[in-house]
């Protein structure tokens, strides 16, 4: 069992960090991957004990979670709707194991979330998102970077605060686990447009309107389903727009980045080697915006570039060349 170390959000407000230290918490890592990898070694840094699991690892997936407090997937999006199924009907998941979800991404099949996808098939576990400007490599370096872990379980969202903070990761807890983990999904398709724009040349005054206009539609399209405004603003929000779209250690950039200097995806993901989310997320997102009539012009060029209907220049033309208006008008 994990330790219940907070008595309430409100007084994890003053515990100092040393303070928030538990008793060891066995967690199981799904996913060996950049994120999954980086994640198991905060934990196993604040003295828990950690396995890890991979599709690959002799480990079976029964023996990696028997026993386990905590449960964390950080696989890619395509695996999460399998891995579910598969810890619901071949495992026997400890009946009091918090389940947590790393991945930023919307499933191809349905459309959900993978917080949407956990809390459907284990309705009695408390799920948890972990999401926020979080590139991997920086935090394998230990420099200093925050998150938010988010939950309907403040409970559940605090022990989890608790089990990976540290001096070098700072974690706030939040209670909107879909504003924090669309935040985090959508921005992978607004950093594929900005990487467009950087690889065009088309300078800083063009990333800073790029970056800004897709607030308002990263809001209008996370608030439909679900998210809170507010999070959007947020470390999971804002936070991860910027750090994913400023920096070359982003993939989604660097898909957008590879297709403007005239690379084809294909070549573009090989040579990325792991997961850019992006790609399939803005394939989704089209799907959903179509169904619902939401309008996401920045995602609907990403859409149509990755789609090779548009060249770069043309998505640009199309961004620039559309009805003049007043600007704050539509964010919801
Ligand atoms: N790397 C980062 O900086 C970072 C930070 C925050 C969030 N994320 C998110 O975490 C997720 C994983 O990213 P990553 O960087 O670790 O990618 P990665 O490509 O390095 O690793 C992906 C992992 O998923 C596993 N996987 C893929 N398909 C699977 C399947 N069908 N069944 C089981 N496992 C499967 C792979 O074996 C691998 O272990 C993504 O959703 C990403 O957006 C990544
Ligand atoms: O490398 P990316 O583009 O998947 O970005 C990684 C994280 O999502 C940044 O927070």
């Amino acid at each position: 069992m994990v330790s219940a170390p907070i008595k309430s959000a409100q007084s994890a407000k003053v515990i100092s960090n040393a303070a928030l230290k538990t008793q060891t918490v066995n967690l199981t890592v799904l996913g060996a991957g950049a994120w999954g990898s980086a994640l198991a070694a905060l934990a196993s840094r604040n003295q828990h004990n950690v396995s890890v699991w991979s599709r690959r690892s002799e480990l079976s997936l029964a023996d990696a979670v028997k026993g386990a407090d905590v449960i964390l997937s950080a696989i890619s999006m395509k695996g999460v709707a399998e891995l579910a199924n598969r810890l619901n009907t071949e495992v026997a998941v400890p009946e009091s194991a918090i389940i947590v979800t790393a991945t930023k991404g919307l499933d191809p099949a349905t459309t959900r979330t993978p917080s949407q996808i956990f809390t459907e098939t284990f309705p009695t576990h408390p799920v948890v998102v972990l999401s926020g400007p979080n590139l991997s490599k920086e935090i394998e370096k230990g420099l200093p970077a925050a998150t938010v872990v988010a939950s309907t379980d403040e409970a559940a969202a605090t022990q989890v605060q608790t089990l990976f903070a540290s001096d070098s990761f700072r974690i706030y807890t939040s209670p909107d686990p879909l504003g924090a983990e669309l935040g985090g999904t959508l921005k992978n398709v607004i950093a594929i447009a900005v990487g467009v724009c950087d690889g065009l040349n088309l300078g800083t005054n063009a990333k800073a309107a790029l970056m800004t206009r897709a607030m308002p539609e990263v809001i209008r399209i996370g608030t439909h389903l679900g998210g809170q405004t507010e999070t959007f603003f947020g470390l999971s929000g804002l936070g991860d727009m910027l750090a994913t779209c400023t920096s070359v250690l982003s993939r989604n950039y660097r898909v957008g980045y590879g297709l403007a200097v005239g690379k084809k995806l294909e070549q573009i993901l090989a040579e990325l080697g792991s997961t850019a989310e992006g790609v399939n997320t803005a394939n989704v997102l089209i799907e959903i915006a179509n169904r619902e009539e939401i309008p996401v012009p920045i995602s609907r060029q990403v859409h149509r570039l990755l789609n090779g209907k548009i060249t770069p220049q043309e998505a640009v033309e199309a961004l620039m060349e559309r009805d003049l208006k007043p600007e704050v008008c539509d964010l919801f």
